[in-house]
């Protein structure tokens, strides 16, 4: 938990730091992202509509203010044309604008769903590797700022880009010189434009990991208050969060900073637009080549031509960046194969065959061959970190091997549809995980069967040896949980968890050490139902407890990742030094 705080650097070198952050290959992961969001093409195509229709209002009423100003106040053909065009610029404009945030809703809702389906379907290792609570607060707040980009940065640019042409045609209508003045001005405006989107990327991206980590430090911290209060450590922690949020401060400010920027550098080139366009305009105007009218159209759509590059949406694109890399990274992963082989070919001995595992660098299994018998009990026993849970992973498919393969009757484990392969092979890890909600629905996670009978229900909390226990609950099957399955004790839980695997009527079912809370009476009881379950199924348990070494028929001993020896516990216990070390017996004959 002792974390280092890395602190901003000072001075001119913030700047640049934020400068220097860009990133290759960002708009083809931004494409691909889109692709697989489904965008709101009918909303999107009214929404252009009107903007069009806006800009052609737009040129209309600047003309007639122009014709206004140089003194033509006809009612009929001037005033009446222009109060009209004002009232229905107001009313589009407040429509448009209506219209701009439905899509903006219906894109991040989409993108959501289209991340939250990719998240849930990624392997294991993929959650391993990202910090899930930071990944959820981010994929809330960039799903929303990349809508924003579509609408207020890309089509918005798009409309602009319209808009600058229908103006430049116009103005060219007065005359084609007028518009190369305004056009060479547009290097300044790109460039400052640039580098004030670098800027701003960098700070913005910076501040968003430095918000994902404060949020995900704080929901760590918080969902184990009981860990802080035992180890008396509410001031350490209150003084981690105060180090974040003062460095959060200080990112914040930095970026009010630089978003500040922009305002006085575009107001001094619009101060050097001003200059280029009164010489111009007055050049012109006094050598008769344009009206007085058309010098002050002009005036008025070169003062909206900087608008346009002033409204920062390279800024805004920048901004957003670390949005989008962060969500098409997650679009870009691979998902777990979901088709293959039907579960009902699913029979036969598990065999490991030369299988290597990693986890990143750090090696586990190295050639591991070993087979489980598809009937009876066969236990994995040794030393903690010799690499059992590995194996239980390894076999559930929630890991991968590097190089070999797993079969079951034969055929790669890969090569089964994924959903009925883990229907048939049921998993209980050592922990046993419940959600807040009814009792009924934890027991159900994962029942697959549209209904399940009342009558099955309270058979399988027999036969786990929980059905006492929850008739006594308020509510009974209807007995509220609490964040993490709450209100349950630990042993409970671990009942529970038999029972729901019970009702999936398993053909192989995996244990791992998933009744180290029961008292030795219940343990009883469960080995009683695991006994029944291994009549017919197989069962692969990890532990060398002495209710385990009673039951199983096989004993499977690892020791670093690799077999040393196999057979029954008696014949274990009778060759096997290291076996007896292990359970203990060693040293109770001593
Ligand atoms: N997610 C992970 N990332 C990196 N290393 C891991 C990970 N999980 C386990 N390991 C390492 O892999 C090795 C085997 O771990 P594994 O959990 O399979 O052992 P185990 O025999 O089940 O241990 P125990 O009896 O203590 O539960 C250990 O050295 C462990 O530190």
């Amino acid at each position: 938990m002792g974390d280092r705080v890395q602190r901003p650097n000072s001075g001119l070198s913030r700047l640049y730091d934020g400068f220097l952050k860009s990133d290759k290959g960002i708009y083809r992961r931004f494409f691909g992202m889109i692709r697989k969001t489904k965008l709101p093409f009918v909303w999107l195509a009214v929404y252009i509509i009107i903007r069009i229709v806006l800009v052609k209002f737009y040129i209309d009423v600047t003309q007639y203010t122009a014709k206004m100003f140089s003194g033509d106040v006809n009612f009929a053909s001037i005033i009446v044309p222009f109060v009209l065009y004002t009232l229905a610029n107001a009313g589009l404009s407040a429509v448009s604008t209506f219209i701009s945030w439905v899509c903006i809703a219906r894109i991040d809702r989409n993108m959501k769903r289209m991340v939250w389906r990719k998240v849930i379907s990624l392997p294991l290792s993929f959650f391993e590797r990202n910090k899930p609570k930071e990944l959820i607060s981010r994929i809330v707040s960039d799903a929303e700022q990349i809508s924003q980009l579509i609408i207020f940065v890309f089509l918005e640019v798009a409309i602009q880009i319209y808009s600058l042409w229908a103006v430049l045609t116009q103005i060219s209508s007065y005359d084609g010189r007028l518009v190369w003045s305004l056009i060479a001005l547009f290097p300044l405006f790109i460039v400052i434009s640039v580098v004030l989107g670098k800027l701003n990327y960098g700070i913005a991206d910076t501040v968003n990991t430095k918000n994902a980590e404060f949020t995900r430090n704080l929901s760590e911290t918080v969902g184990h208050a009981e860990v802080v209060k035992a180890y008396g450590r509410e001031e350490h922690e209150a003084k981690r969060s105060q180090r974040r949020i003062a460095e959060l401060y200080r990112y914040s400010i930095r970026n009010s900073w630089i978003g500040q920027l922009s305002g006085p550098v575009f107001a001094i080139t619009t101060a050097i637009e001003f200059i280029v366009i009164a010489l111009v305009g007055r050049h012109f105007l006094s050598s008769g080549v344009i009206s007085l009218q058309e010098w002050i159209a002009f005036f008025a759509f070169s003062a909206n031509i900087v608008g346009v590059f002033s409204a920062g949406y390279w800024s805004s694109f920048k901004a957003a960046q670390g949005s989008v890399n962060r969500v098409s990274h997650i679009v870009a992963q691979t998902e777990e194969r979901t088709d293959g082989i039907a579960s009902d070919s699913l029979h036969g001995n598990i065999v490991f065959e030369d299988v290597s595992f990693f986890y990143g660098e750090h090696q586990v299994l190295s050639k591991f061959r070993a087979s489980i018998s598809a009937s009876g009990i066969t236990a994995i026993a040794g030393p903690s970190g010799s690499g059992k849970t590995t194996l239980l992973n390894l076999i559930d498919r929630l890991q991968t091997p590097d190089s070999g393969r797993i079969t079951v009757g034969g055929i790669d484990v890969a090569d089964y549809a994924v959903a009925g392969y883990r229907e048939a092979v049921v998993y209980i890890p050592q922990n046993s995980v419940f959600f807040a909600g009814t009792l009924r629905q934890n027991f159900l996670y994962g029942v697959r069967r549209e209904s399940v009978p009342e009558d099955e229900l309270n058979d399988a909390l027999r036969l786990a040896g929980a059905y006492d226990f929850v008739r006594a609950l308020p509510g009974q099957l209807d007995y509220e949980l609490g964040e993490n399955g709450s209100g349950l004790s630990g042993g409970e839980r671990q009942i529970l968890v038999l029972a729901r695997a019970i009702l999936k009527k398993p053909r192989y079912l995996i244990l791992d050490e998933s009744f180290s809370q029961l008292d030795a009476d219940r343990k009883t009881v469960v080995w009683e139902s695991i006994r029944k379950i291994a009549a017919r199924a197989a069962v692969i348990v990890v532990g060398h407890d002495r209710q385990t070494i009673a039951h199983a028929n096989r004993l499977l001993l690892i020791e670093g990742g690799n077999l040393i020896d196999s057979g029954t516990p008696k014949e274990l216990f009778a060759r096997s030094e290291r076996y007896r070390r292990l359970i203990g017996e060693e040293e109770e004959k001593s």
